[in-house]
């Protein structure tokens, strides 16, 4: 079962372990200082039994609820180096955000529900996460 929504971020790639030559070598456009956005689509897979009294995996209401508590308040309409702690110290690469938005969703799941987090960061940039 799945849930699909978007959300609104800007964000720079930055890493602080490397030197400012460094970063535009490997960033190229994105290490712009300025920082740049996207409108990021998420899609959160859930999986599980059919629950026989509700014919339910899971109530959507309830997946949906925490994807409002787990990404969308911290990551929509912010900025991702700034705004969200995490990735003070993490580049938030499409890779990196994936982890941290499989993490936040795991944490509030019941234990081995949590199936995949594809993340599009445009139409064409994509990253699948199954927590591996
Ligand atoms: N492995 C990764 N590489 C890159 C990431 C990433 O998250 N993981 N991110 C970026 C930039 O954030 C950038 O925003 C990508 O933008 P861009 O290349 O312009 O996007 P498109 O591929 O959609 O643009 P086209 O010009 O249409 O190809 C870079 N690398
Ligand atoms: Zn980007």
């Amino acid at each position: 079962m799945k849930r699909v929504f978007g959300f609104s971020a800007c964000h720079r790639l930055h890493s602080k372990s490397l030197s400012d030559e460094e970063n535009k070598r490997i960033f190229g456009k994105c290490n712009n200082p300025n920082g740049h956005g996207h409108n990021y689509k998420v899609e959160v897979t859930v999986r599980g039994k059919i629950d026989h009294n509700t014919g339910m995996v899971m109530n959507l209401t309830d997946l949906k609820q925490h994807i409002e508590e787990a990404i969308m308040k911290p990551l929509d309409h912010k900025n991702l180096d700034l705004d969200v702690p995490y990735f003070a110290h993490v580049v938030s690469t499409t890779e990196n955000l994936a982890v941290y938005i499989w993490d936040s969703m795991a944490k509030r799941l019941p234990a081995c529900m949590l199936y995949e987090i594809k993340v599009y960061e445009t139409d064409k940039n994509i990253v699948v996460y199954r927590g591996e």
